[in-house]
């Protein structure tokens, strides 16, 4: 019997989570191990939330971002990422520009005119893609799905470290405060809010190194 588009599995592994967990982390090794392509799909959330506020248009105007999102003039290589021809690598990576991020992403337009984009980077080299619906919306046939967390303490610690700031005090204490804002604002939007696929694995790696991480993720993949 013919096996129909919807049955068909997709080569793609999505890797979902809350802000901070490792998602891009494990996701980009995997994709290095496996040989695939990778794709950070908060990038472009943040890079339209970035062009916008270049261009003096707020969070909340729904019809322009989508409009910007449609045609985001950006060029990823690499180890860089260029919008508009500027190297915008470091300036999407704010926690300013996090939170415009995920104002933009609960507006349904916005993801609709970022849904293409993001299902043009599968091609047949296979795919490791991260974000907050890779599983459920973009790629609902991927071949295997993860829900990666962590307590949200931990990922604040991960985060300020990466940041090059102390694990505790004020600055700790901020980025907790800012994870915790931006995870309840994901997770209670009405368009594809963060929650794992019903056919997801969840992989806390509260108490896993990256190593450990990643490895889990290809023992899986070694099973499908
Ligand atoms: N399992 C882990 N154990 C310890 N640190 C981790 C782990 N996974 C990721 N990290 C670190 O946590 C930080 C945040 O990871 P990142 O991949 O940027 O998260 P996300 O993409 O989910 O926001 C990075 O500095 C990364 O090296
Ligand atoms: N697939 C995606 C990816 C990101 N988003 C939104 C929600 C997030 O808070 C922002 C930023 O995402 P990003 O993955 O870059 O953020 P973190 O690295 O996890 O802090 O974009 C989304 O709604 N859907």
């Amino acid at each position: 019997m013919a096996v129909s588009q919807s049955e068909l599995r997709m080569k793609v592994i999505a890797i979902d989570g809350p802000s901070a967990s490792g998602k891009g982390t494990v996701a980009a090794q995997v994709a290095a191990i496996l040989n695939r392509d990778y794709l950070d799909s908060g990038a472009l959330y943040r890079l339209t939330a970035l062009y916008a506020s270049q261009q003096n248009i707020d969070w909340h105007n729904e019809h322009e971002i989508a409009t910007l999102a449609y045609k985001l003039p950006v060029v990823f290589s690499t180890d860089s990422i260029l919008l508009n021809g500027m190297d915008v690598t470091a300036a999407i990576r704010t926690e300013t520009i996090g939170m415009g991020a995920s104002a933009i992403a609960a507006l349904p337009a916005v993801r609709t005119a970022l849904l293409q984009r993001q299902r043009d980077f599968l091609t047949p080299r296979g795919l490791v893609a991260d974000g907050r619906d890779m599983a459920s919306v973009v790629f609902p046939q991927a071949e295997l799905k993860i829900f990666l967390t962590a307590s949200a303490p931990i990922r604040a610690q991960r985060r300020a470290l990466q940041l090059g700031l102390a694990t505790d005090g004020a600055d700790y204490q901020r980025i907790l405060n800012e994870i915790e804002k931006r995870d309840q604002a994901d997770r209670s939007r009405t368009v594809a809010p963060l929650k794992p696929a019903n056919d997801a694995i969840i992989l806390d790696t509260s108490l896993l190194s990256i190593k450990e991480s990643v490895e889990k993720v290809l023992d899986w993949y070694r099973k499908i």
